[in-house]
């Protein structure tokens, strides 16, 4: 450093001629830009806060977010559901993990909400009405392709036909862990022919011959590699789903503590029961045999 330079404070500093934004596109009356693609002026003209409270775009934004990774969740949980049942598996891998991914955001996104008082809500919480994300078709969607099937659940949704009758056919179609043991099936472990064609509106219910089937696979890994990753995933999944209903429940407690819900549930008391749904039964259970 040479003595005679005084210091200088590096904010100050003049820019370098070229930051590399020089020949940068600025005009966009004739092409498209980054707003037209990504249909900006749609997306953030749908933040209606309508009690006038500062926390209600929180509270709006935060629904958003988690309903648009719901959208990309599905998307992958639809397309993998596909491969499996074409043992593609690979590709599903690749689409689980994305899963995967998304579960920890929307699980992690919790934080943000978590700086609504119960003080601040109670301002707002009137005008929702008796809308309530039991009423979130796309939830229910993942719920159901996740095999935790109740025909109860479309009710809610029966003054949308599109809707009401999308969710009815997913209810009606196979889950992706349904997929899973017709592939252990064809993979030639004996599984209870009732099981293979069992009525598919109703949720998964535990079965011996599937955890003796999963049992084996983790008995020899090595031997059953791709079937065992796939295993991994769909516990990593619940896991993660898990974490979302526990996240959910808490921030519920400290915002409402026991009031009833808007939708019209004992609130936070029939979030704790959802707790104890689980997904993918012998995936939890053959653990206690190895
Ligand atoms: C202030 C924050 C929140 C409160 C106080 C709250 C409260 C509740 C309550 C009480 C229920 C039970 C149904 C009812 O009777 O209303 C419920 C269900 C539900 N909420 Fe929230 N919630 C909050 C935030 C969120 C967020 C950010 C999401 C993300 C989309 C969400 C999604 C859901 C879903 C999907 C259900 C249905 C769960 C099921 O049926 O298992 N909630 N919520
Ligand atoms: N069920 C909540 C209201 C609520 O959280 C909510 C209302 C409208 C849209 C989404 C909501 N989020 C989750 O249930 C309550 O009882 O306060």
């Amino acid at each position: 450093m040479n003595e005679d330079t005084p210091p200088t404070c590096p904010f100050n500093s003049p820019r370098p001629a070229s930051e590399g934004w020089h020949d940068a596109k600025l005009d966009f009356s004739k092409s498209m830009s980054y707003g037209d693609y990504l249909q900006l002026d749609t997306l953030l003209a749908a933040q209606k806060p309508l009690s006038g409270e500062h926390d209600e775009m929180l509270f709006i934004i935060q629904h958003h977010t988690s309903e648009l990774w719901m959208k990309l969740a599905l998307h992958e949980l639809r397309a993998a559901l596909l491969c499996v049942r074409n043992d593609e598996l690979d590709p599903a891998f690749k689409m689980l993990s994305r899963v995967k991914r998304i579960f920890e955001q929307i699980v992690t996104g919790w934080n943000v909400l978590a700086t609504l008082t119960p003080s601040d809500y109670t301002l707002m919480r009137g005008s929702l009405g008796s809308s309530s994300g039991f009423q979130s078709h796309q939830y229910r969607e993942i719920e159901f392709r996740l095999g935790n099937k109740n025909e109860q659940m479309l009710k809610p949704h029966a003054h949308r036909p599109e809707l009401h009758d999308a969710l009815a056919t997913v209810l009606a179609e196979p889950s992706l862990y349904d997929e899973a043991v017709r592939l252990l099936a064809r993979r030639g472990f004996e599984i209870d022919a009732a099981r293979l064609e069992r009525d598919w509106t109703g949720p998964t219910v535990y079965d011996a011959t599937v955890e003796a089937a999963w049992l084996a696979v983790y008995r020899e890994p090595r031997r059953y590699w791709d079937l065992y990753q796939l295993a991994e995933d769909l516990v990593d999944i619940e896991d993660r789903f898990r974490q979302w209903r526990f996240r959910h429940v808490t921030t519920v407690e400290r915002i409402i503590g026991f009031k009833t819900g808007t939708g019209g549930t004992s609130g936070a008391t029939y979030l704790r029961k959802m707790l104890d749904v689980v997904l993918f039964p012998e995936l939890w259970q053959l653990r206690t045999q190895l």
